[in-house]
C-alpha cells in the first residue's frame, strides 16, 4: 500500500511537470487527477472536479467516448467561454483492459506560438537550402592550373604564398583566363577551406538587387520583400571567402558600403538595427581597367586600394601560347579519359596561331567540340569549329602575301570567298548564300574551293 502511494506521488509529480493540461478519469468516468496547467487552460479548479463524474462538470467532454470505444482521438478543438484549446485523448490499459482515460490539452495561443516558431524555422531551412545551392564549395586547387609559362608560374607562386593570409586580393585578366580558378585555388589553400566559398557575379545581378543579395534584409524591410527576411551572401560566406566577380560593375553607392564592411568587419542588414560582426576574406576579380575607372570616377579610389592589397594579373592565352599544347592535352585527358588520343600537328599549329579572344574557356570549348566530332581517336583539321577554320585561313593569307599576278588573282579570289563565307557560314546553306553573293553558281564555288585548296 505504501509502495502504491509512493507511485501515485511520483505520478503526480511528473504530471505537474508537464507543460500541457492533463486530466485523468477512471473506468467509471470519475475524475481522478488534473494538473495545474489544466486549470490554467480550462479555468476548472481541482475542488470543482476531482471525485466527480466528468460529464457532470463538463457536459461537452468527449473523454467518456474514448473510455467506451477504446479509440484514440487527436486534435479535438474545444471552446469554453473565452478559452480555446486542442485536446488529444487516449484510453489507459492494464492487462488489455481499459481502466481509465487521459486527456491532454494545449491552449491555442501556445499552439499558435509553436506553429509560428515552426513556420519561421521552416522558412529559415528553406533559405539555407537555397543558400547552400549558391555556395559551390571550391573544387579547384593549384594543381588544376595547367601551364608552365614563366609568368603564370610566378603568379601561382605568389598566390600560394598569400593564400594563408587574410589579405584582400584583386585578380585581373580577360574573360576566360582563369580568374575564378585562381580564386578557388587560393581559398582551397587557405585555412578557410572547410568554410564556404561564395561566388557572386556583380554584373549578373541587377544593381537594385545587388545590395539585398550581398547584405540581406530584415523581416518586412521594404514593400515586396520576403516576409521572413533574407540572408545575405556576406553572412553566408562568414569565416570563408566571398568571391566578388566583375567588381568593376558594382554601383558606386554599394562600393561605399563594401568599403565599410572591409574596414569595420561589421555589416548591417537592410532595415536592420544592429551591426553584425563578420569575418570574410574578399577576393575580387575584373576584366576592366579599374585604375582607369578610378580616374574617370567610376570606381572609388579608396576601395580600389583596399582590395588591391595583392594584385594578380592573369595573362591572356595569346600571351602564353607556349602553354597551349599542355592545356589541350589536359582537356582531352579529362574528356576522353584516355591518354593515347591523337591530335594532328597541323591542328596544334593552327591552335598556336589563333588569337583566342575567349582565352582558355574558348580553347576548352573548341577541343571539346572537336573531340565530339571525331569518330576515332584522332583530331584533324576537319574537326575544328568553322569559326576557327575561317579565321585561320584568313590569317594564312595575311601571313603569306602573294607575289606573281596569277598568285595575286588567286589570293584576291581566296579573300573574297573567305570573307563571304565568314559572313554566311560554311554549311551547305551558307555556301549557297555565299555563291549567290559572289554572283557565281554553287558548283563553281565548289570548283574554286577545290582549286584554291580550301578544305572546309
Ligand atoms: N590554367 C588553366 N588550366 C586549366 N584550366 C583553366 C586554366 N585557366 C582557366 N581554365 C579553365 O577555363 C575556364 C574559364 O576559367 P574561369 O571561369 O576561371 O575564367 P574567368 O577569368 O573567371 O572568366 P570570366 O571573367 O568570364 O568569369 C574554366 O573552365 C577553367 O577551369
Amino acid at each position: 500500500m505504501q509502495r502504491e502511494n509512493k507511485k501515485i506521488g511520483w505520478l503526480e509529480g511528473i504530471i505537474e511537470a508537464v507543460h500541457d493540461g492533463i486530466l485523468v478519469i477512471d473506468r467509471d468516468g470519475i475524475v481522478q487527477l488534473i494538473n495545474e496547467e489544466y486549470t490554467n487552460i480550462t479555468g476548472v479548479k481541482r475542488e470543482q472536479i476531482i471525485g466527480r463524474t466528468l460529464v457532470e462538470v463538463r457536459p461537452g467532454a468527449q473523454l467518456p467516448t474514448v473510455l467506451k470505444t477504446g479509440k484514440v482521438m487527436e486534435g479535438v478543438f474545444r471552446k469554453e467561454k473565452d478559452m480555446e484549446y486542442v485536446v488529444d485523448m487516449a484510453p489507459i490499459y492494464e492487462n488489455s483492459e481499459i481502466i481509465g482515460a487521459v486527456s491532454i490539452c494545449k491552449s491555442i495561443p501556445e499552439l499558435y506560438e509553436l506553429s509560428k516558431e515552426l513556420r519561421k524555422s521552416k522558412q529559415r531551412v528553406n533559405q539555407l537550402e537555397k543558400a547552400v545551392g549558391l555556395i559551390h564549395r571550391a573544387r579547384y586547387t593549384f594543381s588544376d592550373i595547367i601551364g608552365g609559362n614563366t609568368h603564370l608560374r610566378k603568379l601561382i607562386y605568389q598566390a600560394k604564398k598569400i593564400s594563408t593570409s587574410n589579405l584582400s586580393i584583386l585578380i585581373t585578366g580577360e574573360s576566360g583566363t582563369g580568374k575564378e580558378l585562381f580564386a578557388q585555388a587560393i581559398h582551397q589553400e587557405s585555412t578557410r577551406n572547410a568554410q564556404p566559398f561564395v561566388p557572386v557575379n556583380c554584373a549578373a545581378i541587377p544593381s537594385a538587387l545587388l545590395e539585398s543579395e550581398l547584405f540581406g534584409y530584415e523581416e518586412g524591410a521594404f514593400t515586396n520583400s520576403k516576409k521572413e527576411g533574407k540572408i545575405g551572401l556576406f553572412e553566408l560566406a562568414n569565416k570563408g571567402t566571398l568571391f566578388l566577380d566583375e567588381i568593376g560593375d558594382m554601383p558606386l553607392d554599394l562600393q561605399a558600403k563594401l568599403l565599410r564592411v572591409l574596414q569595420e568587419g561589421t555589416f548591417r542588414k537592410i532595415g536592420g538595427l544592429k551591426e553584425q560582426q563578420i569575418d570574410v576574406r574578399i577576393i575580387a576579380a575584373t576584366n576592366k581597367d579599374l585604375l582607369n575607372m578610378v580616374q574617370r570616377e567610376r570606381f572609388r579610389e579608396d576601395l580600389y586600394y583596399r582590395i588591391n592589397t595583392v594584385h594578380l594579373p592573369i595573362p591572356s592565352l595569346r600571351q602564353r601560347k607556349d602553354d597551349i599544347p599542355e592545356i589541350v592535352a589536359s582537356i582531352i585527358r579529362n574528356q576522353k579519359h584516355i591518354r593515347e588520343f591523337q591530335i594532328e600537328e597541323d591542328v596544334i599549329n593552327i591552335l598556336m596561331e589563333y588569337d583566342w579572344p575567349g582565352n582558355i574557356r574558348e580553347l576548352k570549348n573548341t577541343i571539346n567540340y572537336a573531340v565530339n566530332m571525331t569518330d576515332n581517336d584522332s583530331i584533324t583539321y576537319e574537326h575544328l569549329p568553322e569559326t576557327i577554320k575561317v579565321l585561320f585561313l584568313q590569317n594564312k593569307t595575311k601571313l603569306n602575301p602573294p607575289q606573281s599576278l596569277e598568285a595575286l588573282i588567286k589570293e584576291t579570289e581566296r579573300k573574297a570567298i573567305m570573307d563571304t563565307l565568314k559572313e554566311t557560314g560554311v554549311s551547305v546553306k551558307g555556301k549557297k548564300e555565299a555563291a549567290n553573293k559572289l554572283g557565281i553558281s554553287l558548283a563553281s564555288l565548289y570548283n574554286k574551293l577545290a582549286k584554291l585548296q580550301i578544305n572546309l
